[in-house]
């Protein structure tokens, strides 16, 4: 789909929207493009755990999702932040509409190692059709959840599922919209991210904690998207996220 934009909203991003953020998804969408928003919730689900007991647990940026912490993630991505984000949609006259895996089996995913994370998944299969029918008259709100192929349910990172979308569909952009302006090195935003850089900057111990899965989830997604962005805003430059030196 090569008029397809993607843009990921961390959880924090989301709750901090400008006006505009509205003004370029409705440009996007009026000019005929798809777009796609794949939502976040990290913090959100935090709170709610802690709210029912609950420790929330991450591995290099990656929730530890046991059954009950799945049934939280669920409860909070699908009612709570995603509703808000569709409501602040509608609020600016844009046509939004909330989708889960479930819907058409948009995302089928596998587990990405059980022992470790428990019933988290990566994405292996997206219904291209399907969304690319969706996102005709709408703007698509999708939650980072997907279900394996015998209907159990998986936590997903949320920038390694817009990356996989992103991959799979071939979209013209993704921009992974986050509270940070880019990748920081000693304060400033690395402009242009290649492979090398994000290894040494990674094995440096610079970019840590979220930044990490999201830059992996970037740099795997630049070799097939053109356009791959980490920033705080669509009208900021942030860091570009490339494939190759080049
Ligand atoms: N080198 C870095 N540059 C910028 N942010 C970094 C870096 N290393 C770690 N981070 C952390 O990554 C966070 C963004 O990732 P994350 O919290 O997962 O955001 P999101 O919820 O938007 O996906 C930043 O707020 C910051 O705390
Ligand atoms: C498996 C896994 O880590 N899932 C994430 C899904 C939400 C997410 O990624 O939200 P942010 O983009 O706000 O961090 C989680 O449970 O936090």
């Amino acid at each position: 789909m090569s008029d397809l934009m993607i843009i990921k909203l961390g959880g924090n991003a989301a709750t901090q929207l400008s006006p505009a953020f509205f003004a370029q998804l409705a440009a996007w969408h009026d000019a005929g493009n798809k777009v796609l928003l794949i939502h976040g919730g990290g913090p959100q689900i935090n709170a709610w755990s802690q709210k029912f007991g609950l420790t929330p647990i991450k591995k290099a940026g990656i929730r530890v999702t046991d059954p009950q912490t799945l049934q939280v993630t669920q409860a909070v991505l699908l009612g709570v932040v995603q509703p808000q984000l569709c409501l602040a949609l509608s609020q600016h006259g844009l046509p939004a509409l909330g989708l889960n895996c479930t819907d058409a089996h948009l995302l089928v995913g596998d587990f990405l190692d059980q022992a470790i994370y428990g019933q988290v998944g990566a994405v292996t299969g997206v219904n291209g059709q399907a969304l690319s029918e969706f996102l005709t008259d709408h703007i698509g709100v999708l939650a980072p959840l997907a279900q394996t192929e015998d209907g159990q349910l998986l936590n997903v990172n949320a920038d390694m599922a817009a990356a996989a979308v992103a991959t799979a569909l071939h979209a013209s952009k993704l921009v992974l919209l986050t509270d940070v302006p880019g990748v920081l090195e000693q304060g400033n935003v690395v402009a242009k991210l290649t492979p090398q850089k994000a290894a040494q900057l990674i094995a440096t111990n610079v970019i840590t904690k979220g930044m990490q899965p999201k830059i992996e989830a970037a740099a795997h997604t630049a070799q097939v998207v053109h356009e791959v962005v980490i920033t705080d805003a669509l009208n900021h430059a942030g860091t570009v996220v490339v494939a190759c030196a080049g």
